[in-house]
C-alpha cells in the first residue's frame, strides 16, 4: 500500500498533522535532521518545498526561505539524495511541493521515475494547468507517487475535474485564512467549502494556509481530516538556524501531545 494511504489508514479516526519546510533552508543537512525532528514531534506527513525562482503561490515567509535555499546552492538532484538518505531511517510520507517548470525541465517521465526511486510519495504542483494533468496522470499511474490535488474556495465548477482527474493521496484544501485577512465568518465559509469538496471525493481532506497554533489545528481537525502548517514552522527554522529541538517541540505542541 502507498505510504500516504497507509498513514490515513493507521490514523483511523484520528486527524493528521502535515508539516511543511523548504528543502535547503538553512541547508540540506538541516533539512534531513528536521525531517526526523518533525516525525519525532508527531508529524504524520511531511511536505518538502522545492525552491524555485518564481514561486507565485508562496507567501512571503516561504518565498524568502526558497530564496535562501537557492542562494546556498540547493538543487533538485540534491533534494532527491536527501530523500533517499532519509528512506534508510523513516517511512514517514514525504510529499514535494514543486512548481511545474521544475518538473518540465527534468522531463516529466524522468522526474516521476526519480521520485519513485528516491521514495517521494506525492506531488503538490500549485501551478499545474488542468490541461497538463492528463499527461502527468498517465505517467504517474502505476507508480507509487500520488498526485495531490490542490483546491481553493474559488475552484468552483472545476473542483470535480481537478480532484478526479488522477488525484490521489489526499486533497489539499486551501482555507480562506490569510487570503483576505481577518474574517469573522471563516468557520462557516470553510465548512461549506469542505462540504463541496467532500461531495466530489472520498479522499482525506487536509486544510492549509494560515494555520500556526494548536488552537487553529484543533479548529481544523473538527471539520477536516488533516491540518497543514507551513510558514509558522519555516519562520522558526529561520530564526533558530534549523534547530531540530525547537522544531520538534513546535510540532509536538501543534500535534497536542
Ligand atoms: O504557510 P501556511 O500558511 O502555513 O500554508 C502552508 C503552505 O505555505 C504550504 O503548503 C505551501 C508552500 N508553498 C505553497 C504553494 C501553494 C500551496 C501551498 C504551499
Amino acid at each position: 500500500m502507498k505510504r500516504i494511504e497507509q498513514k490515513f489508514k493507521e490514523l483511523g479516526d484520528k486527524k493528521a498533522l502535515v508539516t511543511y519546510i523548504t528543502a535547503g533552508d538553512p541547508g540540506l543537512d538541516e533539512t534531513e535532521q528536521l525531517i526526523y525532528a518533525m516525525e519525532r514531534g508527531g508529524a504524520d506527513i511531511i511536505e518538502l518545498g522545492i525552491p524555485y525562482s518564481d514561486p507565485i503561490a508562496d507567501g512571503p515567509v516561504i518565498q524568502a526561505a526558497g530564496k535562501r535555499a537557492l542562494d546556498n546552492g540547493t538543487r533538485l538532484f540534491k533534494v532527491f539524495e536527501v530523500v533517499k538518505k532519509t528512506r534508510e531511517k523513516t517511512e514517514i510520507p514525504l510529499v514535494f511541493l514543486i512548481y511545474f517548470n521544475t518538473i518540465l525541465s527534468q522531463g516529466i517521465e524522468n522526474f516521476i521515475k526519480k521520485c519513485k526511486e528516491a521514495g517521494v510519495d506525492g506531488l503538490i504542483i500549485p501551478d499545474l494547468p488542468l490541461e497538463e494533468r492528463e499527461e502527468i496522470r498517465e505517467l504517474i499511474e502505476g507508480s507509487d507517487v500520488d498526485l495531490i490535488p490542490l483546491v481553493a474556495p474559488n475552484s468552483k465548477e472545476r473542483l470535480g475535474d481537478i480532484i478526479n482527474q488522477g488525484g490521489s493521496g489526499f486533497v489539499y484544501c486551501i482555507s480562506s485564512f490569510g487570503v483576505t485577512g481577518v474574517r469573522d465568518n471563516f468557520d462557516v465559509d470553510l465548512k461549506s467549502f469542505l462540504e463541496e469538496v467532500r461531495a466530489v471525493t472520498d479522499l482525506p481532506l487536509a486544510v492549509g494556509f494560515g494555520i500556526s497554533s494548536r488552537e487553529h489545528v484543533e479548529k481544523i481537525h473538527r471539520i477536516a481530516d488533516g491540518a497543514i502548517v507551513g510558514s509558522a514552522i519555516v519562520k522558526l527554522v529561520h530564526e533558530t538556524n534549523g534547530d531540530p529541538k525547537v522544531i520538534e517541540k513546535k510540532v509536538r505542541e501543534l500535534k497536542g501531545c
